[in-house]
């Protein structure tokens, strides 16, 4: 089994750059299908507070038989508890439901306008940050205008950024961004649901490398330098997804993936949401 190269985060926590995603596994597979994620050699599981199975994520950790200290966990605070009391409640219950002593980042999901100021959430997670609850504390979904105004109203800087990208969504300004802050990008939804899958230039490549599409797009992602944690509930192809290291594009074929961009979201629009 190839390791996993590790991406060091602006406070030199290493994170592996490939994990596993979590949204939509029902709470009663969610065990089952992270321990066969752990056992294919993923050691970093993405939830939320929204996709309603940290409990579950946290028994498949806990059941592992892995160190603690070997697995990487997120989870993401749900938009109806931006209030910055609301935002430390609800950090303990999924501390309570994960079941683990610390997490390793925790984010705020998206910048919900209507739930209150989110540099004052902001505030709960340096406060739980600072009280080493959370080994790194990052954001989901923000635009560089909502990273503008968190960055002046704050002190720590956000470890990520987890967005929606895909060869529809190469989203090559909010990644500079990123880059330029020293912000990681985490990548979401990042073969966007299977739709990238039969487009003929992604199969083209496939052919070509011998791998399959999914492999080609989670491939290309890595040699971005973005973190991706593809969802899968089939044991197959949870092991496919993880099989990413014993071959590489070049760089005419990374050209030719990124320029399938067609601005296409999966998901909703950051400056739209409202929760
Ligand atoms: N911060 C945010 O707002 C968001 C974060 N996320 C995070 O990102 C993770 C990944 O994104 P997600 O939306 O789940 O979508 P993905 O892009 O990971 O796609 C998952 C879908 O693709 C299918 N699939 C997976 N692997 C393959 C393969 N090798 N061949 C063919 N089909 C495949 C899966 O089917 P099957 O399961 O049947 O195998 C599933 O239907 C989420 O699970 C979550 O952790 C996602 C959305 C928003
Ligand atoms: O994490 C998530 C899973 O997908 C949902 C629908 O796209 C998102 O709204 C949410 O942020």
């Amino acid at each position: 089994m190839s390791a996993v190269p590790t991406v060091t985060l602006n406070n030199a926590v290493e994170i592996p750059q490939l994990g596993f995603g979590t949204f939509q596994i029902p709470p009663e597979e969610t065990r089952g299908t992270t321990l066969a994620a752990l056992e294919a050699g993923y050691r970093h599981i993405d939830t939320a507070q929204m996709y309603g199975n940290e409990k579950e994520v946290g028994q498949a950790v806990r059941d592992s038989g892995l160190d603690r200290a070997d697995v990487f966990v997120t989870s993401k605070l749900n938009n109806d508890a931006h209030a910055h009391d609301d935002a430390l409640r609800a950090f303990d219950v999924t501390m309570e439901k994960l079941g683990l002593d610390h997490l390793d980042l925790f984010l705020i999901h998206w910048p919900v306008p209507d739930k209150g100021d989110f540099t004052q959430t902001w505030k709960a997670l340096e406060q739980i940050y600072r009280d080493g609850r959370a080994r790194a504390i990052g954001v989901s979904n923000f635009q560089p205008h909502h990273l503008r105004r968190l960055m002046e109203n704050s002190e720590v800087v956000p470890a990520v950024n987890q967005i929606e990208v895909h060869p529809y969504l190469t989203q090559d300004d909010v990644r500079a961004f990123g880059a330029e802050h020293d912000i990681a990008t985490e990548a979401w939804s990042p073969i966007a649901q299977g739709k990238v899958l039969d487009d003929p230039t992604i199969g083209r490549i496939a052919d070509r490398v011998g791998r399959t599409p999914a492999q080609v797009t989670l491939r290309w992602h890595l040699q971005r330098g973005d973190i991706v944690f593809p969802k899968s509930s089939t044991p197959q192809r949870i092991k496919e997804n993880f099989d990413l290291f014993g071959f590489e594009l070049s760089e005419g074929d990374m050209g030719e993936i990124s320029a399938l961009d067609r601005n296409e979201r999966t998901g909703p629009d950051p400056d739209r949401f409202t929760g």
